[in-house]
């Protein structure tokens, strides 16, 4: 017998595929309208209105859409960050909203540590000489190596995943340093960091620098020309956050140009996927002076086959618990 359809969710975009995990979750009850694109201009006004919760996960969401969701009870999100959304048209609209906090932590921590320990160890420079190896066969061809527990990393924005890189770090011996402005006192204690209160300090301590906060007003640019200037001279730095906590690819380029930066590995750009500035040239043709100082992943660090399920199982599972209770869990006010 066929269930009667109760409600309408609005699924976003073609990077699902085919919603049919959506739909076992959801349950018979739900008709699903997959919208199979990421661009909300393409979002028919009429569907739209039609939806009682809408799942996004690379579309951008604004105001346009947003004023046609006339009685949708709430907006979910497949990822854990939401700058793409505006939360100040939904607010305006009466519609909350929710990420998806609990999923991928694992993957992005482990991302980040491997981009942490290739760059500390350098592997992919000792890689670019050695192939070319009449002069790179050398065991002491680059700047000296320190052992990981004379070295010092620096934690920006300890919460589900930053945190998960401090307990990865631990077993071998760095010296880890957190900022985190919302963390409470004690937390440093809690998780096994040393907390450092100013940006700058943490910038300066660090040998490696490892970013984990959203892009927010405050964080945007935070490690633009000024913030690049205080890092140690010979600094790694690793972006596995959001791209809009560089943003200035002019600054990354000279930073990496003279050596005050050593190395940075970036799996986050402003630009997705990047565009054509002279420092994305230089690491598509691996340009000498640039060879195996860069690293750049396509924005996967949170990929992996179970993140993948657990993603998409965790948004169905909360929108319906919203469709049963009115209750949003994970919600996310401006
Ligand atoms: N590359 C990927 O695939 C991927 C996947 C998931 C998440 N992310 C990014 O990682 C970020 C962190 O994710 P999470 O799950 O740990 O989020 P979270 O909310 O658990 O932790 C973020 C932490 O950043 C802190 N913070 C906020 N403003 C700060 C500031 N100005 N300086 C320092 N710290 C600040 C917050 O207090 C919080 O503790 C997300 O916002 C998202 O942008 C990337
Ligand atoms: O925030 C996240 O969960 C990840 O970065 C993946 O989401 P996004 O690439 O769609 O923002």
């Amino acid at each position: 017998m066929m269930t009667q359809k109760k409600y309408v969710v609005g699924i976003t975009d073609h990077m699902i595929g085919s919603p049919d995990l959506e739909a076992e979750v959801l349950g018979q009850d739900v008709e699903i309208d997959f919208f199979a694109t990421t661009d909300e201009t393409l979002f028919d006004p009429d569907r739209l209105a039609k939806l009682d919760a809408l799942m996004v996960w690379g579309a951008r969401l604004g105001s346009p859409s947003i004023s046609h969701l006339h009685r949708c009870r709430g907006v979910v999100r497949y990822g854990v960050g939401y700058e793409k959304i505006d939360l100040a048209a939904l607010a305006n609209a009466g519609i909350p909203f929710a990420n998806n906090p609990d999923y991928g932590t694992e993957e992005v921590a482990d991302h980040a540590i491997a981009m942490i320990l290739s760059l500390h160890r350098r592997l992919w420079e000792h890689d670019a000489r050695a192939r070319g190896y009449t002069s790179g066969w050398q065991v002491h061809s680059l700047k000296p190596l320190a052992r990981s527990n004379r070295a010092t990393v620096g934690v920006i924005g300890v919460g589900r995943i930053g945190t998960a890189v401090v307990n990865r770090l631990k077993p071998f011996g760095f010296r880890i340093l957190g900022y985190d402005p919302g963390q409470p006192p004690g937390h440093e204690k809690a998780v096994g960091y040393e907390r450092v209160e100013a940006l700058a300090d943490i910038l300066a301590k660090s040998d490696i620098v490892t970013l984990h906060c959203p892009a927010t007003a405050d964080t945007r640019g935070m490690l633009n020309a000024d913030g690049l200037a205080r890092l140690k001279p010979g600094a790694i730095l690793v972006n596995t956050a959001r791209g809009e906590l560089l943003g200035d690819l002019d600054a990354l380029e000279a930073a990496l140009r003279s050596g005050h930066l050593a190395a940075a590995a970036i799996d986050t750009l402003a630009q997705e996927p990047p565009g054509q500035h002279p420092l994305l040239f230089a690491w598509r043709n691996r340009e000498d002076w640039l060879s195996g100082r860069l690293v750049i992943t396509p924005h996967n660090a949170f990929y992996s086959d179970h993140a993948a399920v657990e993603m998409r199982t965790n948004a169905a599972r909360t929108v319906r618990i919203l469709l049963d209770e009115g209750r949003l869990r994970n919600r996310v006010t401006a």
